[in-house]
């Protein structure tokens, strides 16, 4: 018997990440590759025929678990009935303009559509923000759908874990499968944590197989600042990798975790770790039963404490702003 259609949203579908990931969607390579999909497209009204326009070329691909695909500009009609949210569509900053600014204009897109789940999304939605900043966009997200469970809130730090991944692997010459419990901690910026104090390679830890001043002088940045990096080389923000980023973080999410192993991902934080409660943070995490759980009982030693408090208190900081604009 044929599985009934998943319904995904995405928004930003006229954008660079929305056309590197549709087609990988719909191929089936999101979930499953027997689940169909519904795909439902969300643009502002001046990309809507841009987004017609990738919806012909998804339909010119006869993939055979693509159900339907729907083009609009309406929230409410896009959320209506989703199962997965792909909240890509944000607005960028641009020259001269404030943190503040930013946050406040993307609060004019993240509310609205936060509502719009809370009215009609399916009763088991899980969202996912791509859109930056993407921690505080999932938050103000989840302060406008009161009636979904927090949890199914969460903000895409995958494409740092994977860039982590990259560069262990290559510094210790081994395969990126080889690597295990490697963590992202904090906000999706330049702030965030990336931990190798509790990745093993080989079954033996990842930190003691590096020096010391390669973890903090090369690995940390770099992994940091990947972003601004392919911005300077591409001239334009990271597109494929962060499409195969967002398909892995709903994979996992709804597939699971391999035993033994976890990955990263901006959750709503339950106070573990001296994360203030509310606060949507990175943390290593398992994927269980459909649900994504933070990793407990890891010991924290002093350099990554400092490193994870000062990422978090950029999200606070985020958090204060949106509060100060009644976003949240
Ligand atoms: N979390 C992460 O690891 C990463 C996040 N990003 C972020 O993802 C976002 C999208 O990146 P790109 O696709 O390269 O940008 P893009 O500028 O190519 O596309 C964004 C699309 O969003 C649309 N949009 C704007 N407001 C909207 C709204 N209210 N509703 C629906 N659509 C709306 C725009 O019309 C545009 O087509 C950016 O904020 C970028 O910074 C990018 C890479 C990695
Ligand atoms: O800075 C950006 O817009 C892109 C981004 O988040 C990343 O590549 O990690």
């Amino acid at each position: 018997m044929t599985p009934s259609p998943v319904t995904v949203t995405v928004t930003g579908a006229a954008g660079q990440i929305g056309y590197a990931l549709l087609f990988r969607i719909a191929s089936g390579q999101l979930i499953g590759p027997d689940i169909p999909i519904k795909l439902k497209l969300l643009e502002i009204p001046q990309a809507v025929t841009a987004a017609e326009g990738t919806a012909m070329e998804l339909t010119d691909c006869a993939f055979p678990l693509l159900h339907s695909i729907d083009v609009t500009d309406d929230a409410r009609q896009a959320f209506d009935g989703t199962n997965i949210a792909l909240l890509v569509g944000a607005r960028p900053r641009t020259q001269g303009m404030e943190r503040g600014d930013l946050l406040e204009a993307n609060g004019g897109i993240f509310k609205p559509q936060g509502e719009a789940i809370n009215a009609g999304a399916a009763s088991d939605v899980r969202v996912l923000a791509v859109g930056n900043p993407a921690n505080t966009n999932a938050l103000i997200t989840q302060a406008h759908a009161p009636d979904v469970p927090a949890e199914r809130f969460t903000a895409m730090t995958r494409l740092d874990h994977n860039r982590a991944l990259a560069q262990l692997a290559a510094k210790l010459g081994v395969g990126v499968g080889d690597i295990r419990k490697l963590a992202i901690w904090g906000n999706h910026s330049a702030t965030q944590y990336p931990d190798l104090f509790h990745a093993e390679v080989g079954g033996k830890s990842a930190a003691e197989q590096v020096d010391r001043s390669w973890l903090a002088d090369e690995f940390i940045p770099t992994v940091a600042k990947r972003g601004a990096a392919i911005i300077d080389a591409r001239g334009a923000s990271s597109a494929a990798s962060a499409a195969n980023a967002a398909i892995d973080h709903v994979h996992t999410w709804v597939n699971g975790t391999a035993e033994g192993d976890w990955t990263s991902a901006g959750v709503v934080s339950d106070g573990s770790y001296g994360v203030p409660e509310g606060l949507i943070s990175s943390f290593p995490v398992v994927a269980r039963n459909g649900r994504y759980e933070i990793v407990q009982g890891l010991d924290i030693d002093e350099f990554s404490r400092e490193r994870i408090d000062a990422s978090v208190a950029e999200l606070s900081e985020e958090r204060d702003t949106v509060r100060k604009l009644g976003l949240v």
